[in-house]
Protein backbone atom coordinates (compact mmCIF):
# COMPACT_ATOMS: atom_id res chain seq x y z
CA UNK A 1 0.00 0.00 0.00
CA UNK A 2 1.13 3.10 -0.83
CA UNK A 3 2.03 5.67 2.12
CA UNK A 4 -0.51 8.05 0.51
CA UNK A 5 -3.58 5.88 0.29
CA UNK A 6 -2.11 4.28 3.89
CA UNK A 7 -2.76 8.10 5.73
CA UNK A 8 -6.34 8.25 3.36
CA UNK A 9 -7.40 4.97 4.92
CA UNK A 10 -6.53 6.15 8.64
CA UNK A 11 -8.03 9.63 8.01
CA UNK A 12 -11.29 8.13 7.14
CA UNK A 13 -10.97 5.31 10.06
CA UNK A 14 -10.22 8.17 12.67
CA UNK A 15 -12.91 11.07 10.55
CA UNK A 16 -15.51 7.73 11.78
CA UNK A 17 -14.45 8.12 15.22
CA UNK A 18 -13.15 4.26 14.85
CA UNK A 19 -10.59 2.82 17.39
CA UNK A 20 -6.94 2.36 15.71
CA UNK A 21 -2.90 2.73 16.53
CA UNK A 22 -0.36 3.59 13.55
CA UNK A 23 3.19 2.48 14.54
CA UNK A 24 6.78 2.12 13.37
CA UNK A 25 9.13 0.24 15.79
CA UNK A 26 12.55 1.31 15.96
CA UNK A 27 14.87 1.50 12.77
CA UNK A 28 12.03 -0.18 10.74
CA UNK A 29 11.21 0.97 7.68
CA UNK A 30 7.33 0.12 7.87
CA UNK A 31 4.33 1.69 9.44
CA UNK A 32 2.02 -0.62 10.29
CA UNK A 33 -1.64 -0.09 11.39
CA UNK A 34 -4.62 -2.09 13.43
CA UNK A 35 -7.92 -0.44 12.89
CA UNK A 36 -10.86 -2.03 14.36
CA UNK A 37 -13.95 -2.51 12.95
CA UNK A 38 -16.12 -1.09 15.98
CA UNK A 39 -15.98 1.05 18.79
CA UNK A 40 -15.59 -1.79 21.73
CA UNK A 41 -13.39 -2.28 24.72
CA UNK A 42 -11.35 -5.03 24.35
CA UNK A 43 -9.03 -5.65 27.63
CA UNK A 44 -6.55 -8.27 28.54
CA UNK A 45 -5.60 -9.76 31.56
CA UNK A 46 -3.81 -12.92 30.70
CA UNK A 47 -1.84 -11.60 27.67
CA UNK A 48 -2.55 -14.40 25.79
CA UNK A 49 -4.58 -12.80 23.01
CA UNK A 50 -2.84 -11.66 19.60
CA UNK A 51 -3.18 -7.91 18.88
CA UNK A 52 -1.92 -4.33 20.23
CA UNK A 53 -2.21 -3.70 23.95
CA UNK A 54 -2.14 -0.12 25.72
CA UNK A 55 -2.02 -0.17 29.90
CA UNK A 56 -2.04 2.96 32.04
CA UNK A 57 0.93 3.36 34.74
CA UNK A 58 -1.60 2.34 37.25
CA UNK A 59 -5.01 -0.22 37.39
CA UNK A 60 -3.12 -3.38 36.13
CA UNK A 61 -5.93 -5.20 34.65
CA UNK A 62 -6.70 -2.33 32.49
CA UNK A 63 -4.88 -3.67 29.18
CA UNK A 64 -6.90 -2.04 26.55
CA UNK A 65 -6.28 -4.66 23.62
CA UNK A 66 -7.25 -4.30 19.83
CA UNK A 67 -7.40 -8.03 19.01
CA UNK A 68 -6.12 -8.97 15.73
CA UNK A 69 -9.62 -10.58 14.90
CA UNK A 70 -10.93 -7.69 15.42
CA UNK A 71 -8.99 -5.62 13.50
CA UNK A 72 -7.49 -4.65 9.71
CA UNK A 73 -4.18 -4.52 9.16
CA UNK A 74 -2.18 -2.21 7.17
CA UNK A 75 1.48 -1.75 5.88
CA UNK A 76 3.28 0.97 4.49
CA UNK A 77 6.98 1.39 3.77
CA UNK A 78 7.78 5.01 4.97
CA UNK A 79 10.31 6.99 3.27
CA UNK A 80 11.81 9.48 5.36
CA UNK A 81 11.64 12.83 4.26
CA UNK A 82 12.67 15.50 6.09
CA UNK A 83 14.93 14.47 9.85
CA UNK A 84 15.87 17.91 10.84
CA UNK A 85 14.32 18.89 14.15
CA UNK A 86 12.72 22.45 13.66
CA UNK A 87 13.32 23.27 16.67
CA UNK A 88 10.89 26.62 16.90
CA UNK A 89 11.44 29.43 19.27
CA UNK A 90 12.25 29.49 22.60
CA UNK A 91 9.32 28.29 25.27
CA UNK A 92 7.41 29.53 27.30
CA UNK A 93 7.51 28.14 30.89
CA UNK A 94 5.15 29.50 33.24
CA UNK A 95 6.67 30.33 36.52
CA UNK A 96 3.97 28.45 38.88
CA UNK A 97 5.06 25.04 37.43
CA UNK A 98 8.42 25.34 37.48
CA UNK A 99 7.95 26.25 41.05
CA UNK A 100 5.76 22.94 41.72
CA UNK A 101 8.12 20.60 40.03
CA UNK A 102 10.87 22.03 42.26
CA UNK A 103 8.49 22.03 45.57
CA UNK A 104 7.92 18.00 44.34
CA UNK A 105 11.85 17.51 43.51
CA UNK A 106 12.64 18.79 46.68
CA UNK A 107 9.47 16.59 48.85
CA UNK A 108 10.81 13.52 47.05
CA UNK A 109 14.28 14.10 47.97
CA UNK A 110 13.39 14.43 51.66
CA UNK A 111 11.08 11.46 51.77
CA UNK A 112 14.36 9.76 50.06
CA UNK A 113 16.62 11.15 53.29
CA UNK A 114 13.67 9.19 55.62
CA UNK A 115 14.51 6.15 53.80
CA UNK A 116 10.90 5.62 52.16
CA UNK A 117 12.17 4.47 48.82
CA UNK A 118 15.73 5.24 46.94
CA UNK A 119 14.23 6.68 44.19
CA UNK A 120 11.44 7.62 42.75
CA UNK A 121 10.83 8.78 39.28
CA UNK A 122 8.50 12.12 39.56
CA UNK A 123 6.82 13.98 36.57
CA UNK A 124 4.50 16.88 35.52
CA UNK A 125 2.14 17.40 32.41
CA UNK A 126 2.90 20.41 30.45
CA UNK A 127 -0.42 21.90 28.28
CA UNK A 128 -0.66 23.70 24.68
CA UNK A 129 -3.26 25.18 21.97
CA UNK A 130 -3.30 21.87 19.74
CA UNK A 131 -5.62 20.99 17.16
CA UNK A 132 -6.76 17.11 16.84
CA UNK A 133 -7.44 17.75 12.80
CA UNK A 134 -3.35 18.15 12.70
CA UNK A 135 -2.65 14.63 14.40
CA UNK A 136 -2.31 12.62 11.38
CA UNK A 137 0.57 15.10 9.98
CA UNK A 138 2.03 15.31 13.43
CA UNK A 139 1.88 11.48 13.26
CA UNK A 140 4.36 11.81 10.54
CA UNK A 141 6.69 14.52 11.86
CA UNK A 142 7.31 12.06 14.57
CA UNK A 143 7.65 9.28 12.04
CA UNK A 144 10.26 11.57 10.20
CA UNK A 145 12.25 12.82 12.89
CA UNK A 146 12.53 9.81 15.18
CA UNK A 147 13.28 6.84 13.42
CA UNK A 148 15.33 5.17 16.19
CA UNK A 149 12.18 5.58 18.45
CA UNK A 150 8.79 3.64 18.65
CA UNK A 151 6.63 6.25 17.09
CA UNK A 152 2.80 5.49 17.21
CA UNK A 153 -0.36 7.08 17.52
CA UNK A 154 -3.04 5.64 19.39
CA UNK A 155 -6.99 6.36 19.36
CA UNK A 156 -10.12 5.36 21.04
CA UNK A 157 -12.98 7.39 20.95
CA UNK A 158 -14.12 5.94 24.64
CA UNK A 159 -10.40 6.19 26.32
CA UNK A 160 -8.32 9.01 24.51
CA UNK A 161 -5.68 9.99 21.78
CA UNK A 162 -1.91 9.56 22.55
CA UNK A 163 1.17 10.14 20.30
CA UNK A 164 4.41 9.40 21.07
CA UNK A 165 8.30 8.49 20.20
CA UNK A 166 9.64 6.44 22.92
CA UNK A 167 12.99 5.37 23.47
CA UNK A 168 12.32 2.45 25.92
CA UNK A 169 11.73 -1.37 25.43
CA UNK A 170 9.57 -2.83 28.21
CA UNK A 171 9.86 -6.61 27.22
CA UNK A 172 10.58 -8.23 23.48
CA UNK A 173 10.13 -11.39 23.26
CA UNK A 174 10.48 -13.81 20.31
CA UNK A 175 9.10 -17.58 21.11
CA UNK A 176 11.29 -18.68 23.85
CA UNK A 177 13.94 -15.68 24.12
CA UNK A 178 13.12 -12.15 25.79
CA UNK A 179 15.05 -9.12 26.05
CA UNK A 180 14.27 -6.24 28.09
CA UNK A 181 16.22 -2.68 29.30
CA UNK A 182 17.27 -0.70 32.07
CA UNK A 183 17.42 2.98 31.08
CA UNK A 184 17.65 6.01 32.79
CA UNK A 185 19.92 8.53 33.16
CA UNK A 186 19.31 11.78 30.83
CA UNK A 187 21.87 14.57 29.82
CA UNK A 188 21.67 16.71 26.69
CA UNK A 189 23.39 15.26 23.23
CA UNK A 190 25.84 18.10 22.41
CA UNK A 191 27.15 16.59 18.78
CA UNK A 192 28.86 13.60 20.89
CA UNK A 193 27.49 10.61 22.10
CA UNK A 194 31.26 10.14 23.74
CA UNK A 195 30.12 11.34 27.14
CA UNK A 196 31.19 11.47 31.02
CA UNK A 197 28.26 10.25 33.62
CA UNK A 198 28.26 11.27 36.78
CA UNK A 199 27.70 9.42 39.84
CA UNK A 200 24.34 10.24 40.08
CA UNK A 201 23.40 8.95 37.22
CA UNK A 202 25.29 5.88 37.15
CA UNK A 203 23.57 4.98 40.53
CA UNK A 204 19.93 5.69 39.29
CA UNK A 205 20.36 3.53 36.19
CA UNK A 206 22.37 0.54 38.39
CA UNK A 207 19.53 0.73 40.58
CA UNK A 208 17.21 -0.03 37.44
CA UNK A 209 19.54 -2.69 36.59
CA UNK A 210 19.68 -4.44 39.80
CA UNK A 211 15.78 -4.71 40.34
CA UNK A 212 14.75 -6.16 36.55
CA UNK A 213 17.38 -8.62 37.47
CA UNK A 214 16.42 -9.08 41.36
CA UNK A 215 12.65 -9.67 39.44
CA UNK A 216 13.17 -11.53 36.60
CA UNK A 217 16.03 -14.45 37.98
CA UNK A 218 13.24 -16.70 39.55
CA UNK A 219 10.99 -15.95 36.84
CA UNK A 220 13.32 -16.69 33.52
CA UNK A 221 15.34 -19.89 32.54
CA UNK A 222 18.48 -17.75 31.88
CA UNK A 223 19.61 -14.41 32.26
CA UNK A 224 22.20 -12.04 30.71
CA UNK A 225 23.34 -8.70 30.98
CA UNK A 226 24.96 -6.83 28.71
CA UNK A 227 27.30 -3.87 28.66
CA UNK A 228 26.06 -0.44 29.66
CA UNK A 229 26.02 1.49 26.79
CA UNK A 230 25.40 5.45 25.68
CA UNK A 231 22.05 5.60 23.49
CA UNK A 232 20.75 8.43 21.89
CA UNK A 233 17.28 9.24 21.90
CA UNK A 234 16.02 12.85 20.50
CA UNK A 235 18.66 15.37 21.10
CA UNK A 236 18.97 13.16 24.20
CA UNK A 237 21.73 10.98 25.65
CA UNK A 238 20.51 7.79 28.07
CA UNK A 239 22.37 5.11 29.74
CA UNK A 240 21.10 1.94 28.82
CA UNK A 241 21.57 -1.92 29.68
CA UNK A 242 20.03 -3.96 27.26
CA UNK A 243 19.08 -7.78 29.61
CA UNK A 244 18.43 -10.94 27.74
CA UNK A 245 17.72 -14.40 28.12
CA UNK A 246 15.16 -17.54 27.91
CA UNK A 247 11.53 -17.04 29.46
CA UNK A 248 10.04 -20.00 31.38
CA UNK A 249 7.48 -21.20 28.85
CA UNK A 250 5.08 -22.13 31.86
CA UNK A 251 5.34 -18.57 33.19
CA UNK A 252 5.34 -16.83 29.97
CA UNK A 253 4.47 -13.00 29.04
CA UNK A 254 2.49 -12.16 31.33
CA UNK A 255 4.67 -12.89 34.97
CA UNK A 256 7.24 -10.85 33.29
CA UNK A 257 5.28 -7.72 32.15
CA UNK A 258 3.76 -7.79 36.02
CA UNK A 259 7.27 -8.14 37.19
CA UNK A 260 8.60 -5.62 35.20
CA UNK A 261 5.76 -2.52 35.44
CA UNK A 262 5.90 -0.17 36.22
CA UNK A 263 10.27 -0.49 36.48
CA UNK A 264 12.03 2.26 38.40
CA UNK A 265 13.08 3.82 35.29
CA UNK A 266 9.60 5.47 35.53
CA UNK A 267 8.60 4.77 39.10
CA UNK A 268 11.04 4.26 41.99
CA UNK A 269 12.76 1.81 44.10
CA UNK A 270 10.94 -0.01 46.12
CA UNK A 271 8.14 0.13 44.00
CA UNK A 272 5.42 0.18 46.09
CA UNK A 273 6.11 3.31 48.00
CA UNK A 274 7.44 5.04 45.21
CA UNK A 275 3.74 4.14 43.47
CA UNK A 276 2.39 5.77 45.99
CA UNK A 277 4.47 8.97 46.50
CA UNK A 278 3.79 9.76 43.20
CA UNK A 279 -0.24 9.03 43.52
CA UNK A 280 -0.27 11.06 46.26
CA UNK A 281 1.92 14.13 45.62
CA UNK A 282 1.93 14.74 41.67
CA UNK A 283 -0.95 16.29 41.50
CA UNK A 284 -2.33 14.82 38.30
CA UNK A 285 -3.33 11.33 36.83
CA UNK A 286 -0.47 9.85 34.25
CA UNK A 287 -3.17 7.45 33.01
CA UNK A 288 -1.03 6.35 29.89
CA UNK A 289 1.85 7.75 30.58
CA UNK A 290 4.48 5.95 31.75
CA UNK A 291 2.05 3.17 30.93
CA UNK A 292 3.24 0.43 27.98
CA UNK A 293 2.04 -0.14 24.31
CA UNK A 294 3.07 -2.36 21.63
CA UNK A 295 2.04 -5.69 19.31
CA UNK A 296 1.32 -8.97 21.73
CA UNK A 297 1.43 -12.47 19.92
CA UNK A 298 1.66 -11.32 16.68
CA UNK A 299 2.58 -14.55 14.25
CA UNK A 300 5.99 -14.39 12.56
CA UNK A 301 6.57 -17.31 10.49
CA UNK A 302 10.76 -17.29 9.57
CA UNK A 303 12.11 -20.18 7.27
CA UNK A 304 15.42 -21.50 7.38
CA UNK A 305 15.93 -21.21 3.75
CA UNK A 306 14.89 -18.85 1.52
CA UNK A 307 16.21 -20.95 -1.32
CA UNK A 308 12.93 -21.52 -3.38
CA UNK A 309 14.20 -24.78 -5.00
CA UNK A 310 15.73 -25.81 -1.53
CA UNK A 311 11.67 -27.19 -0.83
CA UNK A 312 13.00 -30.01 1.81
CA UNK A 313 14.14 -27.35 4.14
CA UNK A 314 11.15 -25.24 3.49
CA UNK A 315 9.43 -28.13 5.82
CA UNK A 316 11.60 -26.60 8.50
CA UNK A 317 9.49 -22.86 8.50
CA UNK A 318 8.67 -22.28 11.56
CA UNK A 319 6.10 -19.81 13.42
CA UNK A 320 7.06 -17.97 16.28
CA UNK A 321 5.00 -15.77 18.69
CA UNK A 322 6.20 -12.12 18.79
CA UNK A 323 5.70 -9.44 21.25
CA UNK A 324 7.42 -6.21 21.74
CA UNK A 325 5.72 -3.36 24.25
CA UNK A 326 7.71 0.03 24.95
CA UNK A 327 7.33 2.11 28.33
CA UNK A 328 4.99 4.78 26.94
CA UNK A 329 7.67 7.65 27.18
CA UNK A 330 7.99 11.00 25.26
CA UNK A 331 4.18 11.01 24.65
CA UNK A 332 1.45 13.80 24.48
CA UNK A 333 -2.26 13.28 24.93
CA UNK A 334 -4.91 15.47 22.81
CA UNK A 335 -7.92 16.23 24.64
CA UNK A 336 -10.31 19.56 24.45
CA UNK A 337 -7.99 20.96 21.25
CA UNK A 338 -5.19 21.26 23.65
CA UNK A 339 -1.55 18.46 23.59
CA UNK A 340 -1.00 17.51 27.07
CA UNK A 341 3.12 16.72 26.89
CA UNK A 342 4.31 14.56 30.13
CA UNK A 343 7.84 14.40 31.44
CA UNK A 344 9.29 13.07 34.21
CA UNK A 345 12.94 12.32 35.80
CA UNK A 346 14.15 9.80 38.29
CA UNK A 347 15.33 11.69 41.85
CA UNK A 348 17.69 9.81 43.91
CA UNK A 349 19.17 11.09 47.22
CA UNK A 350 22.15 13.44 45.07
CA UNK A 351 19.49 14.86 42.86
CA UNK A 352 19.74 18.92 42.37
CA UNK A 353 15.99 20.19 42.11
CA UNK A 354 16.96 22.89 39.68
CA UNK A 355 18.53 20.14 37.24
CA UNK A 356 16.00 18.12 37.53
CA UNK A 357 14.00 20.76 36.15
CA UNK A 358 15.67 21.64 33.37
CA UNK A 359 15.79 17.89 32.16
CA UNK A 360 11.81 17.56 32.20
CA UNK A 361 12.38 20.92 29.87
CA UNK A 362 14.35 18.78 27.63
CA UNK A 363 12.40 15.93 27.23
CA UNK A 364 9.50 18.26 27.01
CA UNK A 365 11.47 19.07 23.52
CA UNK A 366 10.97 16.00 21.85
CA UNK A 367 7.61 16.61 21.23
CA UNK A 368 7.09 20.39 21.45
CA UNK A 369 9.61 20.87 18.93
CA UNK A 370 6.94 19.50 16.79
CA UNK A 371 4.01 20.78 17.53
C1 LIG B 1 10.33 9.46 32.89
C2 LIG B 1 10.91 9.70 31.72
O1 LIG B 1 12.05 9.07 31.29
C3 LIG B 1 12.67 8.05 32.05
C4 LIG B 1 13.57 8.63 33.05
C5 LIG B 1 14.90 8.86 32.79
C6 LIG B 1 15.78 9.57 33.79
O2 LIG B 1 15.33 9.79 34.91
O3 LIG B 1 16.92 9.92 33.46
C7 LIG B 1 15.47 8.43 31.57
C8 LIG B 1 14.75 7.69 30.70
C9 LIG B 1 13.42 7.17 31.06
O4 LIG B 1 13.54 5.91 31.62
C10 LIG B 1 10.33 10.66 30.74
O5 LIG B 1 10.88 10.77 29.63
O6 LIG B 1 9.29 11.29 31.03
Amino acid sequence: MTTLDFFEHLNIHFNNDLPFVAYRKPNDGVVKAMLQDDAKLHYTTNFKASGFVFSPFQNKNENILFPLENCKTLKTSFKIEDKTITSNSAFSVSETSKQKHLDLVEKAIAEINTNTFKKVVVSRVEAQDFSKTETLSLLQKLLNTYTTAMVYCWYHPKVGLWLGATPETLLKVEGNRFLTMSLAGTQPYIDTEEVIWQAKEKEEQQLVTNFIVDSLQDNVNTLNVGQTETIKAGKLLHLRTKISGLLDPEKGLVSVIKQLHPTPAVCGLPKQNAQQFIINNEGYNREFYTGFLGEINLKQSKTRNTNRRNVENNAYATVKSVSHVFVNLRCLQIKDNQALIYVGGGITKDSIPENEWDETVAKSKTVKNLL
